[in-house]
């Protein structure tokens, strides 16, 4: 099964709400309890909004195929301990990640709040999505958060030969006086797997330095790395030690510590159609108020100004700030066929 997502037929322009309650129904019919459905489809109908089309609806059929193949539990109720004073631990029940993670929240912000940080370690989970929505909220919040998660083994580390490490991105925020949160998102590979199927589908080639193929060897080619190759770290052919060292810490802190599955370890081959890497994930809620009164905030707003000072054209998260404000106000645009086909799944019965 597949959602088109082709530049040439029509565009419909989609209210975030409809989407939402659409996306709702389809994980709905096809495996999960109502409260799992809403909690993804806010999820991803939240990243097409925003631009982040990796991890928007281009996701829906690998969330079904997964759900269709039994590996995880779309219905699972997770199990919440209060492990200590700053630490929360979540059992997903081989469920997603974000209804985990939606179990603990308040707790985690009143914990964070108490004690002036504190973390919550998910595991036994599947995160298949975008990581900035899990810290974005912290933000708002008032509070600065990190979060980090693994996928499945499709990176090769450092001056390695075969693929060990996941994607695994890193995704930060902290409040910024008078505006948006400050938020960056990135996998700790030179460019998210999601991203290497898009290029495949649009029969694109990738920058040198992304990828190799089966035998190990270079390749621009998105279908080779697909195909039994596998990404770099980011940093490049001369710096990628640092994206591996990153990617490292995810792999430890997400899964080590979480009591999680390292990116390597999990076998899905029973499970065929299978997309959601069963991993772990980390986030960690510091109240900058306990140090800094409300300083942090204007402390926050005084680097970004002299970054845009120093010459930074952008920040990053402003490209998706632009994106939402754009989408809340004229819909979300979708391929005509996607949107056919998305209420076609919403509308058939699993
Ligand atoms: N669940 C999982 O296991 C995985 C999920 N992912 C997800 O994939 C998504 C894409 O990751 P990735 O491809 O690394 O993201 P990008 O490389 O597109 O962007 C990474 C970050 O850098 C910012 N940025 C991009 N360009 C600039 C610029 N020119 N100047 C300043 N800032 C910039 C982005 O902001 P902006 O958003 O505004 O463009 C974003 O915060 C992420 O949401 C990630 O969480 C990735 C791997 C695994
Ligand atoms: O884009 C990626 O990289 C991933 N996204 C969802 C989970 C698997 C890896």
């Amino acid at each position: 099964m597949t959602v088109p997502h082709t530049a040439e037929a029509g565009v419909q322009h989609i209210p975030f709400d409809t989407l939402q309650a659409t996306l709702a129904r389809i994980f709905e019919r096809h495996g999960t309890s109502a409260e799992v459905a809403a909690v993804l489809a806010r999820n991803c109908a939240s990243a097409e909004r925003d631009g982040s089309h990796s991890h928007g609806v281009f996701r829906i059929p690998g969330y079904l195929s997964t759900l269709a193949s039994g590996w995880v539990d779309g219905h699972a109720i997770p199990r919440v301990q209060d492990v200590a004073p700053g630490y929360l631990a979540v059992d997903a029940c081989n469920g997603f990640a974000q209804p985990a993670y939606m179990a603990a929240y308040d707790a985690l912000v009143a914990k964070a709040r108490a004690n002036g940080i504190a973390l919550l370690a998910i595991h036994n989970s599947h995160h298949f999505a975008a990581l900035w929505p899990d810290v974005e909220p912290l933000a708002r919040d008032g509070l600065v958060a990190l979060a980090l998660v693994n996928s499945m083994a499709c990176v090769v580390p450092s001056g390695g030969t075969r693929a060990l490490f996941g994607t695994n991105p890193i995704a930060f925020a902290a409040p910024r006086a008078g505006h948006d949160p400050l938020v960056f998102d990135l996998a700790t590979s030179a460019m998210a797997h999601g991203d290497v199927q898009i290029a495949a589908r649009e029969g694109r080639l990738l920058p040198e330095g992304f990828g190799v193929n089966r035998h190990g060897q270079p390749t621009q080619d998105p279908r080779a790395i697909l195909d039994g190759g596998a990404l770099l770290p980011f940093g490049g052919v001369h710096s990628s030690y640092k994206g591996s060292a990153l990617s490292m810490m995810v792999e430890l802190l997400a899964a080590a510590l979480t009591g999680g599955h390292f990116s390597f370890e999990f076998d899905w081959s029973g499970h065929p159609g299978a997309q959601t890497p069963h991993t772990g994930e980390l986030i960690i809620a510091i109240d900058p108020a306990k140090n800094c009164g409300r300083g942090f905030a204007q402390r926050c707003e005084e680097l970004v100004q002299a970054m845009a000072g120093a010459g930074q054209a952008r920040l990053p998260g402003e490209r998706r700030y632009r994106q939402r404000a754009l989408a809340l106000r004229g819909g979300i645009a979708l391929p005509a066929d996607t949107w056919c086909e998305l209420q076609r799944l919403a509308d058939m019965q699993a």
